[in-house]
């Protein structure tokens, strides 16, 4: 297959990451076609997508005259027969892997014999989803983040028989939507951003468990100091300019110290066992009460436009 025989996408799982894939594909000009279990789920799909518009527009990030066709472009169905005649189908169903193993197998009995599969899976191997598929070559991860209509990032993942061919098809596919495309050589746990994303998310906990820092200034500290970094320049550019030397004599004393735990810290599992689950239970490490979790939502969102605007510029 090539690129330009790429016309129809399938997109399994009308929830959050779904949703958004199916804004993007369509935008762009894709048939796009949307299946869940129940029709109330492609009912709120058809919303999600709405606001995704609506908040792309706001921003000056998406012409009025597109909403037409976005909207258009996208069916929905519960029947997955509808992938049949799809060129890519992207799962994005509940992260569990005896679901998305069947998921898979009965997909592959009804789509076209060179239709590329992709899962959007936070973290599942890719080998074990597709151990049900005949023709494993076809398959891949395709790891969209959340909100995928903002995040640029897709991380593609090589399970153990995934062609030179998919990922390259999929590189291509990844930059024609405007997303950034890396390729994950190994299907290791985490991929490539969460991995450093818990690495450190680990250390940041290690630090309020230490009583080093209060989580107020561990947040400060990253979102002025390395995070202020890391949208122009990530880790390694960072210790290219930095001086590799200076890099590697603070490696040999800081890494001995660094947090090594296997299991969640006690800071973590209190709040969970408190019920505070952050935003979504309108208390975390930080109050989300009487409006407060909405204001955050939206600064967050706020914020991130600008992030994408200053990339599309830059
Ligand atoms: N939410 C995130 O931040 C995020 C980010 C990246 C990747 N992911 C991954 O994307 C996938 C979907 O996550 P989400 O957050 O959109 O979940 P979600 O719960 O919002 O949506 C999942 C949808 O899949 C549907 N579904 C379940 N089983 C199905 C089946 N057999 N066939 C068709 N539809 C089915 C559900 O009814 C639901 O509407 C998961 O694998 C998740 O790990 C999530």
């Amino acid at each position: 297959m090539k690129i330009d025989d790429i016309k129809k996408i399938g997109i399994a799982g009308a929830g959050t990451m779904g949703s958004g894939i199916a804004q993007i594909f369509a935008r762009k000009g894709y048939e796009v076609v949307v299946t869940d279990i129940k029709e109330e789920f492609l009912k709120s799909s058809k919303r999600l997508v709405s606001i995704f518009n609506s908040s792309l527009i706001e921003e000056g990030l998406m012409a009025e005259s597109e909403v037409e066709n976005t909207v258009k472009n996208i069916k929905y169905s519960i029947d997955k027969k509808v992938f049949s005649d799809c060129d890519v189908i992207i799962e994005a169903i509940i992260e569990k892997m005896d679901i998305k193993q069947d998921f898979w197998r009965e997909v592959e009995e009804i789509a076209k014999s060179d239709a590329i599969f992709a899962t959007n899976t936070s973290g599942l191997s890719i080998t074990e989803i597709s151990k049900k598929v005949k023709n494993r070559d076809r398959f891949i991860g395709m790891h969209f983040w959340n909100p995928p209509h903002i995040i640029p990032l897709v991380e593609l993942i090589r399970g153990e028989g995934t062609s030179g061919g998919t990922v390259d098809i999929l590189l291509k596919l990844v930059k024609k939507i405007d997303k950034e495309p890396v390729v994950v050589q190994k299907d290791a746990p985490g991929f490539i951003g969460n991995r450093i994303q818990f690495a450190v998310f680990r250390e940041a906990l290690n630090i309020v468990e230490e009583g080093i820092a209060t989580f107020e200034d561990v947040d400060r500290a990253m979102k002025y100091g390395p995070g202020f970094r890391y949208p122009i320049i990530g880790p390694l550019e960072t210790a290219d300019l930095g001086g590799l030397d200076t890099f590697y004599y603070i490696s040999s004393y800081l890494f001995n110290d660094l947090s090594d735990v296997k299991e969640p810290q006690e800071v973590l599992k209190k709040l969970m066992d408190n019920n505070e689950l952050g935003v979504k239970s309108k208390k975390g490490f930080y109050d989300y009460s009487e409006g407060k979790d909405e204001e955050a939502i939206k600064r967050r969102d706020k914020m991130f436009f600008k992030m994408l605007k200053y990339i599309h510029n830059a």
